[in-house]
């Protein structure tokens, strides 16, 4: 027989609970409420138990775990699937009736097919059948005989002071064991019944999983359970039985307590012991929770259950800015899932999540330079003049003399602004002191860069794919960057902001606008695979220009419409919720239907149709039609050496723009004018700019 359960089975006042589906109290409550289908009840509190023993990773924040552990990469849903197998799995607050889990077993339902009631709890909306996804995945995971690696979440709440942990236990009931943190690796597990069950009108999928090494004793049993039977004295004889449905002829298995069912949804004796539907408080068969299958070394994890990422750093450059490099790690002292928050490698107690205990780990790599070799592809290959890309799918570029040795080319947006773009080449680069240099002298400083939370993110603790660090005036936009007194600048910063002073300068005064000299500058670093995705820089604290600088890695700058402006309607929250029209349409050149929309404000304009009736049309006109993202207007190639300055309110305001590298190593510097007013004299007095002679740029 498989080692008994050391769970304290908790009882209530009506007798043994005898489902699982865990609802958060409120917070006035005393008391842990555990409902089944429906009937909820209520329990006295009792202290919880403590643990055997420590997660072999751990995190407080979802992000942190599935950006550390390569068989949990999914940031939403409980499975993490992929290429149609099933890796990781996790146990959380919501595994529907009859959840079950002990040291060795694990009985839960799959996810999917569910929407949230009014209470926030989950609710099948549609049956989940062999043809749903996670169900396909989970079951070839267990014919193909991969291991899945589960993860256990701490259902926690603040129960008069103190934090609860309520895992379901053995016999249907809840374990009040002290699950140390929020997700908690387990171990790897092997999928031994996937089967469905009757959940209301619905049938939705249920697994068991069972723990692939028996020999060691489970890190969550209770900490003075016994150790679990050596190998060689467990019961691998005992077997669940299975029998064949008279009806569809198919074999399932005895899984319940209360009598055999055939669980072939498609079946007419599907959910019925003897013909008549199973008592409301069903319960597992002791042989269904106690068989173990023998050891089968074909059953094995496609992954390492904790990787050791640090162990394959070799400290040169081209490894420490790979893609793999700015994973996370699982921390050798205390095992926290830590991302990479610094350019120069891991730390602890990063401020990536909040509120965690700190640990003093840290590792920083040297970072030795990147030479623009390395990032290059065409370095002393490329074209000394680059021909202007003709694509009628984007805006064409209007080409200049002005500013030789530099191609200038300005793509005008009517009514919304221009764009310049400075393309470098091989007489600017090399030249002492030029974007070559700058590339290795902005190596060997430690600027400070760092990864910070994306503040609109839809999933919360979202970091940036890039580093960022901010040198003179505050700037707050997209993400919370401390700024740096430019008095603190290292010599290439100053030096990029000279250059672009004098690009800003160029493209403002040629396109008859006023120039403001930058006083703030953003310096993004980008490591392979990272990149910025489609924003805008408008606020109304920053003056109407932005010009950003590139070294190293080619990149690829896109700038397209605003979704709403482009469909004169915000995004629709679902297929059924139309999303709200624009208050005041501008009707920009290219946006769709541009014509009726034009022709209805027009009328609007002169009086002819009133608000509502401006606002009916429109609803009629877009009626059926799925709104789209806007086609890129400008695709510009940002090479080393380059600079582009975005000139025009409405430009940040209609436009957005997005840029992917292509290689190891990029940054990209771009200043902005912040406007002085709501900021404090130290805030003020960081953005102060005095340039040397020599740092001030001639456009050579
Ligand atoms: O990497 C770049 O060139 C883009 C920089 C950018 O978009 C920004 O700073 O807002």
């Amino acid at each position: 027989m498989a080692p008994s359960t050391a769970a304290t089975r908790r009882k209530t006042a009506e007798g043994p609970v005898k489902a699982g589906r865990i609802l958060k109290p409120k917070k006035e409550q005393t008391t842990i409420k555990v409902s089944s289908e429906g009937l909820e009840l209520v329990f006295p509190d009792q202290p919880l138990e403590e643990v055997y023993g420590e997660p072999p990773a751990w995190s407080e924040g979802r992000q942190q775990l599935c950006d550390a552990l390569p068989w949990f990469q999914c940031t939403q849903g409980g499975m993490y699937h992929n290429g149609g197998f099933c890796y990781g799995f996790l146990i959380d607050a919501d595994g529907g009736t009859r959840s079950y889990l002990d040291e060795e077993v694990i009985i839960t339902r799959i996810g999917g097919c569910c929407t949230k009631d009014s209470g926030g709890n989950l609710k099948l909306e549609k049956n989940q059948d062999l043809g749903d996804t996670l169900v396909k995945s989970i079951i070839t995971s267990q014919n193909s005989k991969l291991a899945v690696g589960l993860v256990l979440g701490k259902f926690s709440w603040d129960l008069r002071g103190m934090i609860s942990n309520v895992v379901i236990g053995r016999n249907n009931d809840v374990l009040a064991r002290q699950v140390p943190h929020r997700y908690n690796v387990m171990d790897w597990f092997r999928i031994t019944n996937v089967w469905f069950e009757k959940v209301g009108e619905k049938y939705g999928a249920k697994v068991r999983f069972e723990k692939l090494g028996l020999t060691k004793k489970s890190w969550w049993a209770a900490k003075d359970s016994p150790l679990p039977l050596p190998i060689e004295k467990r019961d691998f004889e005992t077997k669940v039985e299975f029998i064949r449905c008279q009806g569809c002829s198919t074999e399932s298995p005895r899984i319940y307590e209360q009598g055999w069912m055939c669980l072939q949804p498609e079946c007419s004796a599907f959910w019925k012991i003897e013909n008549a539907p199973p008592p409301t408080e069903l319960t597992f068969h002791p042989d269904f929770l106690n068989v173990r299958s023998p050891p089968d070394p074909q059953i094995r994890s496609a992954h390492s259950l904790v990787p050791d990422l640090l162990s394959t750093l070799d400290g040169s450059a081209s490894v420490s800015t790979s893609r793999f490099a700015w994973k996370g790690i699982v921390c050798p002292k205390c095992h926290k899932c830590i991302r990479r928050t610094f350019w120069r490698g891991w730390k602890c107690d990063d401020d990536s999540d909040l509120g965690q205990e700190s640990c003093p780990f840290q590792m920083f790599m040297k970072m030795e330079e990147l030479s623009l070799r390395a990032v290059l592809d065409d370095f002393e290959l490329s074209p000394i003049k680059r021909p202007i890309p003709n694509d009628p799918k984007y805006s064409i570029a209007q080409e200049d003399m002005s500013c030789l040795p530099y191609q200038k080319l300005t793509y005008h947006l009517e009514g919304v602004g221009s764009i310049t773009h400075f393309v470098s080449n091989r007489e600017i680069n090399t030249r002492d002191n030029g974007p070559d240099d700058l590339f290795v002298g902005i190596q060997r400083e430690d600027l400070g860069l760092k990864r910070f939370r994306i503040k609109s993110s839809l999933v919360a603790g979202t970091l940036t794919s890039h580093f960022a660090v901010n040198y003179g005036m505050p700037y707050k936009y997209v993400v919370s960057v401390d700024s740096k007194g430019f008095d603190e600048a290292p010599e290439a910063i100053s030096r990029v902001l000279g250059r672009l002073s004098w690009a800003t300068e160029k493209a403002v005064l040629s396109c008859g606008g006023s120039y403001l000299p930058p006083n703030e500058l953003l310096i993004l670093g980008y490591f392979e695979g990272m990149k910025i995705g489609f924003h805008d820089d408008g606020e109304s604290s920053l003056g109407p220009t932005i010009a950003t600088f590139s070294l190293g890695a080619k990149a690829t700058m896109s700038v397209r419409m605003k979704y709403k402006y482009f469909n004169g309607a915000t995004r629709k929250v679902d297929a059924t919720a139309a999303g709200t029209l624009l208050q005041d349409d501008p009707v920009l050149k290219n946006c769709d239907l541009e014509n009726e929309r034009r022709a209805l404000k027009e009328k609007f304009d002169a009086g002819e149709i009133s608000s509502e009736g401006y606002n009916t049309a429109r609803q009629d006109l877009f009626k059926g039609r799925r709104g789209k993202e806007a086609p890129i207007s400008v695709k510009m190639e940002l090479h080393h050496g380059d600079m582009v300055v975005m000139h025009g309110e409405n430009l940040q305001k209609y436009y957005e723009h997005s840029v992917a590298p292509e290689n190891k190593m990029r940054f990209a510097l771009t200043a902005r004018f912040v406007k002085p007013d709501h900021l404090s004299k130290e805030e003020v007095q960081k953005g102060l700019v005095s340039l040397t002679p020599d740092q001030i740029y001639d456009g050579k």
